[in-house]
């Protein structure tokens, strides 16, 4: 069953924008479990440009589901997750400019670098997803750096998606496929959305998790928040 993981960076955006405490991260974090979210992710970004170090150190305690922490990993990234042990690690090629992800590993040639890193986040007990393209060889290549799952980036699938749904998600249709077939899991993530969310559930649907951000939290400011997890919920298990 695919679980909802609400990724919570947005409400750190806004907090930040006036350098107070105002939305509450931590706040966002236990209310977004109590309305039904099955684990919340973070992406702890070099800049702090919305969720801080110690946001992860203060919302860990309080976590009842899942702990899911993406970033690129980088020493103080690795040890910041390890450090807080969250319950899953999402690698992240971003350099720390970018304005957000938008691609995922090169799984051949970063090969080494991937199997030492995940390496040591399954030897602290760490469930270990790195990002990437429905590309098939990079999908091999994922199933050869010992990581538990990978997560497909989903963006070109949310963009062709109101143009032609079919053509958007067979890409990641046959990179699930293989996937599977590799026995990785599969999270999936990146402007998903109340639009697009139900057709990729429905054509994959043994996604394990699908990781949302910005436009759940775009949706709650018309919805709310309770209202907008349930939403995303119900296009998950109708
Ligand atoms: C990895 C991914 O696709 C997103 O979770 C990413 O963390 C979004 O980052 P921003 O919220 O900084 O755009
Ligand atoms: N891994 C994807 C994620 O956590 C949220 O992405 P988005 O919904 O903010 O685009």
């Amino acid at each position: 069953m695919t679980r909802l993981s609400v990724n919570i960076n947005k409400i750190a955006t806004l907090r930040n924008s006036r350098g107070g405490h105002m939305p509450s991260v931590l706040d966002a974090a236990i209310n977004c479990q109590k309305f039904g979210a099955e684990g919340i992710t973070v992406h702890p970004r070099p800049d702090e440009r919305h969720i801080t170090r110690q946001d992860v150190y203060d919302i860990k305690p309080h976590i009842s589901t899942e702990f899911n922490i993406e970033g690129y990993p980088s020493e103080a990234f690795i040890q910041l997750v390890l450090d807080v042990k969250a319950d899953q690690v999402t690698l992240v090629p971003d350099q720390p400019g970018q304005l957000t992800s938008d691609h995922g590993w090169d799984t051949i040639t970063n090969h080494d670098f991937l199997v030492d890193v995940i390496g040591r986040f399954k030897a602290a007990g760490i469930r270990t997803s790195i990002f990437v393209d429905p590309d098939l060889k990079q999908i091999e290549g994922a199933s050869r750096v010992g990581t538990d799952r990978i997560e497909l980036y989903t963006e070109p699938y949310a963009t062709l998606y109101p143009i032609d749904a079919d053509k958007a998600v067979e890409p990641f249709v046959k990179a699930a496929e293989l996937a599977h077939e590799f026995n990785l899991g599969i999270n999936a993530g990146h402007d998903l959305s109340l639009k697009n969310l139900k057709f990729l559930i429905d054509k994959i649907p043994y996604i394990d998790e699908v990781s949302i951000g910005h436009a759940l939290i775009a949706d709650a400011l018309y919805l709310g928040l309770r209202n907008t997890i349930h939403e995303y919920l119900d296009c998950i298990r109708p």
